[in-house]
């Protein structure tokens, strides 16, 4: 059988312990696997630019950062659009993977590459998906890989940043990527200790941020750490339609989320903020121990689900148990952190301040 195989999106920890799950569990169990790998992303499908993979290619990579293949990203919007020499792209995907004389393509990919892998399986290729992101964003599974690794990168940068704020008697805030949901700000701030964590999902108040300082000050806490996610809105700029905050954000001079809070509590306040921000580093590095059985574990169904031609699925965890979902089910949408999620409970049961008015 012949397997085409890529990686699509921002690159995370785990990806290579996926592709090796996927590769050595398809070894292992029939003598007849050739596997294509696809370089930089769907791009190289496009291009046919490729590489006929052996099996030690996959041996050695499980605790790689990065992706041996390669990744790249252009937004969906322009997937009908020709590439820079005037290729239709899909096309392009469909003819390489008919002149190869592919069963199945892999793709390891993200919410954006779901509705590309989502619309070659609606044009009669065979597709298997693997979730992959730091951001756990991905709508159909409870837990996509490269989350844990990021989750223990952002939470030592707020361990590291909880010293030195304590000596200065600062306030900090730390931003946290998760681009627009606050998965990985949420479980940081909380395995981080954070005083005051700030998600899309809840747009904040500057007022009830300023009154959780000075709440701390009063208890003797001359400190606080802010975990503020990259995409997370005021209640003010939540209010604002689609339009209006575009324009609103064309008078920013501020680069990020994190900068603007600091700004706005400055000159609310005079309160002196320092402002932190990890940055990609969040999705760089070895991935943990707990991260790589995930993605081996996926890679492992996913191997199952190409051997059986189950076809049309991403592997994803359910209630707990690995399972799969429909391609259509995944693509175009995005799992945000639900208002009700006993996470935000018990964060504010513990004291934790969401910015929310009181
Ligand atoms: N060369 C390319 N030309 C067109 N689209 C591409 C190319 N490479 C990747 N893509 C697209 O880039 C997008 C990546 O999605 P994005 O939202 O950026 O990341 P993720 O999948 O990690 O969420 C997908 O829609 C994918 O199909
Ligand atoms: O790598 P880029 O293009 O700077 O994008 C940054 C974005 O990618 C992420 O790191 C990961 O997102 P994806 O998994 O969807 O690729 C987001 O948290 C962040 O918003
Ligand atoms: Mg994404």
């Amino acid at each position: 059988m012949k397997i085409g195989m890529l990686t699509s999106g921002g690159d995370c920890q785990s990806l290579n312990a996926a592709m090796r799950g996927v590769a050595k569990t398809l070894y292992n169990n029939t003598n007849d696997v050739e596997i294509y790998g696809f370089l930089d992303g769907y791009k190289g499908m496009i291009t046919k630019n490729y590489k006929l993979m052996k099996e030690e290619d996959f041996s050695g990579i499980l605790t790689e950062g990065g992706t041996i293949l390669g990744t790249s990203r252009t937004p969906f919007k322009y997937i009908n659009e020709p590439d820079k020499e005037g290729r239709d792209k899909v096309a392009g995907m469909i003819k390489t993977y008919k002149d190869l004389k592919l069963d199945c393509l892999v793709m390891l990919g993200g919410n954006g590459s779901h509705k590309t892998a989502a619309l070659l399986s609606q044009k009669g290729l065979n597709v298997v998906t693997l979730p992959k992101t730091i951001d756990n964003d991905i709508e159909g599974t409870e837990m996509s890989f490269g989350f844990q690794s990021a989750i223990d990168v952002a939470t030592r940068t707020i361990d590291e940043i909880h010293t030195t704020a304590a000596s200065h008697s600062r306030v900090f805030i730390v931003e946290i990527m998760g681009h627009k949901t606050g998965w990985l700000t949420l479980h940081s701030g909380i395995a981080g200790g954070a005083d005051i964590i700030l998600i899309p999902e809840i747009p904040y108040n500057v007022d009830e941020v300023l009154n959780t300082i000075r709440k701390r000050e009063k208890q003797g806490k001359k400190f606080t750490i802010i975990a503020m996610a990259e995409g997370a809105i005021s209640d003010e700029d939540a209010k604002l339609s689609k339009k209006e905050l575009k324009e609103k954000r064309k008078t920013y001079t501020f680069p990020s989320v994190a900068y603007q809070l600091s700004d706005e509590l400055q000159k609310k306040a005079g309160q002196e903020v320092r402002v932190t921000i990890p940055g990609h580093v969040q999705r760089g590095g070895i991935p943990s121990a707990s991260d790589r059985t995930l993605a081996t574990r996926i890679g492992v169904e996913a191997a199952g689900l190409i051997l059986r031609k189950d076809y049309g699925n991403m592997v994803c965890i359910k209630e707990g148990k690995f399972s799969k979902i429909p391609l259509e089910e995944v693509a175009g949408k995005t799992k945000m952190v639900n208002v009700d999620n006993e996470l935000i409970r018990q964060a504010e049961s513990l004291g934790i301040s969401l910015g929310r008015k009181a």
